[in-house]
C-alpha cells in the first residue's frame, strides 16, 4: 500500500534535517484521500526550539499560511508518518487533531517514560511500525555525535 511511499518521504525529510545538522527525524501528514497535508523535520537545533519535533513541523506545514488554521476536518482519519515513534507531545497533537493512523519507522523499544503506542491505541488510533534501518542508524549516529544535545531529556529517564 502507500505506506512505503509516504514513509520514504518522511525519511527524505529526516535526511534533510541531518544534512542541516539537526535531529534526523522526519514526518509527513497524509489525508485519507492520499493528499500530503504537510511535511517537515525536527528543527530543535535549526530553530533552537524545544517544541519543533518532526510531527509538529508537518502539522505546522499543513496550515495554508492565511493566518487561519485549516478546517479541522482535513485531519480526520489522516495518517501521520514519522521516522520515529511520536513522543507524548506529538501523540497529544495527533489525538487533538483526530489523526487516525500513525506509521513509524522505529522507536517502540525506546526506554521512554510514556508508552505512546499504548496511548494512541487506547484512543483508537491505529499504529503501524514499518521498521526502518536507515532512519534508525541515522538517529543513532546523530545521538553518538551530539552527546550534549540528546539523551538527557527528561523523557529519556524512565
Ligand atoms: N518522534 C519524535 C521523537 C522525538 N523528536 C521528534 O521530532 N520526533
Amino acid at each position: 500500500m502507500d505506506d512505503d511511499k509516504f514513509f520514504a518521504i518522511a525519511l527524505e525529510e529526516a535526511k534533510k534535517g541531518f544534512q542541516d545538522g539537526g535531529v534526523p527525524i522526519g514526518a509527513v501528514l497524509v489525508s485519507t484521500d492520499g493528499q500530503i497535508l504537510g511535511k517537515g523535520c525536527n528543527k530543535r537545533v535549526q530553530e533552537g526550539s524545544v517544541t519543533k519535533h518532526g510531527e509538529i513541523s508537518a502539522l505546522e506545514a499543513s496550515s495554508p499560511g492565511t493566518g487561519l488554521p485549516p478546517p479541522a476536518t482535513i485531519y480526520k482519519g489522516a495518517t501521520m508518518y514519522s521516522t520515529l515513534l511520536p513522543c507524548v507531545m506529538c501523540t497529544g497533537a495527533c489525538l487533538l487533531y483526530g489523526i487516525g493512523r500513525v506509521v513509524y519507522g522505529s522507536g517502540a523499544d525506546q526506554n521512554l517514560k510514556f508508552d505512546t503506542v499504548k496511548i494512541l491505541e487506547s484512543y483508537g488510533v491505529e499504529t503501524v511500525c514499518v521498521g526502518n534501518r536507515e532512519s534508525e542508524e541515522m538517529m543513532a549516529r546523530w545521538v553518538r555525535e551530539n552527546p550534549e544535545r540528546y539523551g538527557r531529556e527528561p523523557w529519556a529517564e524512565a
